[in-house]
């Protein structure tokens, strides 16, 4: 079994990141399982080489807390959405206080779905990236263009202005704790995998644009996923980009040998 290890140092100090979308699956019953088959498949050489990260709904995240400590699993995991409130009457809301109760270590924000089904804009984004930050979350925050966007060719313009938005306000040491996601929202559930060029043209975009904004030492440090149709068989195509730090994965991180898969070819496996 993987127990907690030190992590290496890869790609200019940015060691690979494969994060689990469940989205709204999985009770706390079925998350149990789901972590367990998860951790005994992969050895602690993988779980070395790559971060595993799942992210399941909120009423699974105290089971999930309680195995990952109660067993010293060498996973982390986080949860999906924070408010960008810190308490109050905000009836529903979950407020990143509470994530980081329960000790999580990430949190998605601005996730496309949230932008598009919950009416998030840039400004809402921006404040839950910075309410993750103020208790000390790392929040992934999602940027990606819809199809209309990228057929007329301002998919590049339209990430990098989702990106200087949603990190308004920070400082480039603030920046530094943040992870960054590219989420093409036509790629999101369809199966339709970006090209490992598409995604490298838009992480890389995004990493000269947190140069421009916050220097080159800070975009250096900054881990970049790649979302949308992640699948074991295209992981390392889409990695190999200079820029791809990782990936965030949906549906087949429900799938504990297809989500290991992946978790193995990011640390380098086959
Ligand atoms: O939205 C995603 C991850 O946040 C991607 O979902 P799929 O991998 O199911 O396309």
């Amino acid at each position: 079994m993987a127990r907690r290890q030190p992590a290496p140092a890869r790609r200019e100090g940015r060691r690979p990141l494969i994060a689990g979308n469940w989205k709204m699956h999985m009770t706390h019953l079925e998350a149990i399982g789901l972590v367990q088959k998860l951790v005994f498949s992969l050895t602690e050489e993988e779980l070395d080489a790559a971060e595993v990260v799942v992210l399941p709904p909120f009423t699974a995240l105290r089971s999930v807390q309680t195995l990952v400590n109660g067993d010293q699993l060498a996973i982390g995991y986080g949860a999906q959405d924070l408010s960008a409130h810190d308490s109050g009457a905000y009836t529903g809301e979950v407020s990143g206080a509470m994530l980081a109760a329960l000790a999580c270590g990430f949190v998605v924000v601005g996730h496309s779905e949230r932008r598009s089904l919950h009416g998030e804009d840039d400004a809402v984004v921006a404040a839950k990236t910075q309410a993750a930050l103020r208790h000390g979350l790392t929040p992934i925050v999602c940027v990606g263009e819809g199809l209309e966007v990228r057929q007329a060719g301002g998919h590049v313009a339209h990430c990098t202005a989702q990106l200087d938005a949603s990190l308004a306000g920070l400082s480039a040491e603030d920046v530094t704790r943040v992870v960054l996601a590219y989420e093409p929202v036509w790629a999101i559930g369809t199966g339709e995998v970006a090209t490992p060029e598409d995604a490298q043209e838009v992480c890389g975009a995004l990493r000269s644009r947190l140069a421009e904004r916050f220097g080159p030492d800070t975009a250096a440090v900054v881990r970049i996923l790649y979302g949308g149709s992640v699948k074991a068989a295209s992981t390392a195509g889409i990695l190999a980009g200079p820029d791809v730090d990782g990936a965030l994965v949906g549906g087949a991180s429900l799938d504990a040998d297809e989500f290991a898969k992946i978790c193995r070819s990011a640390a380098g496996g086959s």
